[in-house]
């Protein structure tokens, strides 16, 4: 399959007219073979980039709710709740640690699979939003355990060991209603992303706009996400995000998108094509072994990362981090 990196929607069954307008510009993310030699190069060097021809998860293009209520088992799953089409992810952990007076925007509820479906099935304007994200285990029924066996390991080993990465630590199912957003965020692991039903506009952008991107402090629940609203945006406040370009695709059935660690991603489930369903392969990043200079941006978000964690644990209150790092540099490397 030849090279194409417009976003053609006609032929992939949607229409740029369902995409939401935001203030930035975007250029498409590049949608190559998975057998074409440009691809493998894009992911050694951390660049994001659509692979099709993957047949990463075609045991799993037959996912759809009722398959799925049929073979999911009789186990509860994680249902997130929002009362709008947001679901920014928050830490648990870091509510309790750090700040017990966090509201989170969203709640979560565990429900069977077939509950979620009758929500799904029953849901009216107005209502509260559902999102079903569930690390794949062992509690998923046996024709499922088939279809996962039965899913690319051949390719995906090959690149893993290429590009040196470490463990597949998770693979997240993702079935979510048409409309909702997953905010623009960065995650700490290299991910192949997998979309089975449905479409989803993937927006990236790359590490280093770190500093239009805003993210919440480290020991924030919301660590890892950016402050900003595309829908919202609050230039006074986050004057960077002027400066914003992304790249993006509207990802099919059949389709992955690698998603290099640390790059930005906003994930939208298109309007008015029903619900989606994804699955996700997190690998632990490559171990850092030999260190080149200037660093890389990737490695700097990295060093930002530990410095607040560092000042966290010499100061112990997270309410002088800010202050400290504030004297640090306001007036002298400014
Ligand atoms: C959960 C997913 C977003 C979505 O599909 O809504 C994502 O951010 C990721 O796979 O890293
Ligand atoms: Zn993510």
């Amino acid at each position: 399959m030849g090279r194409t990196t417009t976003m053609n929607s006609s032929a992939l069954g949607w229409d740029k007219r369902q995409l939401n307008k935001y203030f930035f510009n975007t250029e498409p993310i590049p949608r190559l073979s998975c057998h074409d030699p440009l691809a493998e190069e894009l992911i050694a060097q951390e660049k994001p980039v659509v692979l099709t021809d993957t047949k990463l998860c075609d045991s799993a293009l037959k996912w759809d709710l009722d398959y799925l209520s049929e073979n999911m088992g009789s186990e509860k799953y994680m249902v997130f709740v929002s009362k709008d089409n947001k679901f920014k992810y928050y830490d648990e952990a870091k509510i309790r640690q750090y700040s017990s007076n966090f509201i989170p925007p969203t709640r979560r509820v565990d429900m069977s699979f077939p509950e979620f479906v009758r929500k799904l099935q029953e849901w009216k304007e107005g209502d509260e939003r559902i999102y079903l994200q569930q690390g794949l285990n062992n509690t998923v029924g046996q024709a499922i355990v088939m279809d996962f066996l039965q899913f690319n390991w051949e390719w995906l080993n090959v690149l893993q060991k290429k590009n040196n990465w470490g463990p597949l630590t998770s693979n997240l199912l993702l079935v979510g209603m048409e409309s909702n957003i997953t905010p623009v965020h960065y995650d700490e692991q290299q991910n192949f992303f997998c979309q089975l039903i449905g479409y989803k506009r993937c927006i990236l952008f790359a590490p280093e706009y770190y500093d239009r991107l805003y993210p919440y402090p480290v020991y924030h629940p919301h660590d890892r996400q950016s402050q900003v609203d595309f829908e919202n945006p609050d230039f006074e406040k986050f004057p960077g995000m002027a400066h914003l370009e992304g790249v993006e695709t509207v990802l099919g059935p059949g389709e992955v998108l690698h998603i290099p660690m640390y790059w930005w991603h906003q994930i939208e489930s298109l309007p008015n094509l029903g619900h989606t369903v994804s699955v996700n392969f997190w690998y632990k990043g490559v171990p850092t072994e030999r260190v080149e200079h200037p660093l890389k941006p990737q490695q700097k978000l990295a060093v930002m990362r530990n410095i607040e964690k560092m000042l966290l644990e010499a100061l112990k209150d997270p309410a002088e981090v800010g202050p400290l790092l504030r004297a640090l540099v306001i007036g002298r490397y400014t």
